[in-house]
């Protein structure tokens, strides 16, 4: 869930809200006049907490802005769980941002036409956890319009999904700039969840329900998990690669696939 850094009724808000991760954002969302009070802001909410499980996050400027260099340094020890760099190009962006926050875990904003073209290479740089589809600027860099499908988008959101699966990265689907639980954002977090994302990035309380219910596994896919695993248990199964269940074929990798969704109930 992102938020401005300089608006203290959402960052109080974030502390109760059912979403995995806060972050707290320096950049697209604070005005230029604004950019120290709400740096000020967020390293205080760093330091008074109360996001319990949550991860914190910073959202700093650019290095080549006139904030980014303090952004990042102000960072350092400050309490975050991460720092999420904007408008990575190159790896030498996330290179640079390395040499001020240390050992720090980095995120990555994947934004740019030259981020698309630098994929394997940003998301092959050591210490990157995680990479963040930025598809307002994305569209804005291509000059496309991506509509309720997203068409334009769709060969950049699987290249990061693919990337990010290659890397072991966390891969985080771009925000929907549509502020209510509607049929259109269901949809949009649907897509996200099919193309292999890890998660889905927010704006606004009222997209948290949404966002869960698409990303959670379904009491479908729930039922088949069980009957894989506990087909693959059976001691008729234990030397077979390839097995019968519910009138479907499936493998030894299904099997992981379905410990992996197991999993993920277990943690809900
Ligand atoms: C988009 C908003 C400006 C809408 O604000 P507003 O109309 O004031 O919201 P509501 O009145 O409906 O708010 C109801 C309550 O919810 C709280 N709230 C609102 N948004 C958030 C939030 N993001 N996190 C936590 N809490 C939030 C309000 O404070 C109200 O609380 P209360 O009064 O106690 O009931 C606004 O939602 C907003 O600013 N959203 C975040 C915008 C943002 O961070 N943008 C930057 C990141 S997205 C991005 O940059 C994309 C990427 O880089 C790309 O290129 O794609
Ligand atoms: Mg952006």
């Amino acid at each position: 869930m992102f938020m401005p850094a300089s608006n203290a009724r959402a960052i109080n808000k974030a502390r109760g809200l059912d979403c995995d991760a806060v972050i707290l954002d320096l950049e697209d969302a604070v005005a230029p006049e604004a950019k120290g009070a709400a740096r000020a802001q967020a390293l205080a909410a760093a330091q008074d907490g109360g996001f319990g499980s949550r991860l914190l996050v910073l959202r700093v400027n650019a290095l080549d802005t006139e904030w980014g260099q303090d952004d990042c340094a102000a960072a350092v020890g400050a309490g975050f769980d991460a720092v999420l760099l904007p408008k990575v190009s190159h790896p030498d962006d996330l290179c640079a941002a390395r040499m001020i926050l240390g050992e720090m875990p980095l995120w990555a904003m994947i934004e740019t036409c030259a981020a698309m073209l630098a994929l394997p290479a940003i998301a092959a740089t050591p210490g990157l956890a995680c990479i963040v589809a930025g598809t307002n600027d994305l569209a804005k860099d291509m000059r496309c319009t991506p509509g309720p499908d997203r068409l334009p988008m769709l060969p950049h959101l699987i290249a990061i999904v693919t990337v990010a699966r290659a890397h072991r990265l966390i891969a985080l689907d771009g925000v929907s700039n549509v502020l209510a639980d509607t049929p259109a954002l269901a949809a949009e977090c649907g897509q996200g969840a099919a193309f292999g994302f890890d998660g889905k990035t927010l704006i606004h309380p009222a997209q948290i329900a949404p966002a869960n219910r698409a990303f959670a596994p379904s009491a479908e896919q729930h039922e088949w998990a069980k009957a894989v695993v506990a087909a693959f248990a059976l001691p008729d199964h234990a030397a077979k690669g390839a097995i019968r269940v519910g009138g479907e074929m499936v493998e030894r990798l299904h099997l992981g696939e379905a410990e992996r969704i197991l999993a993920r109930v277990a943690h809900l």
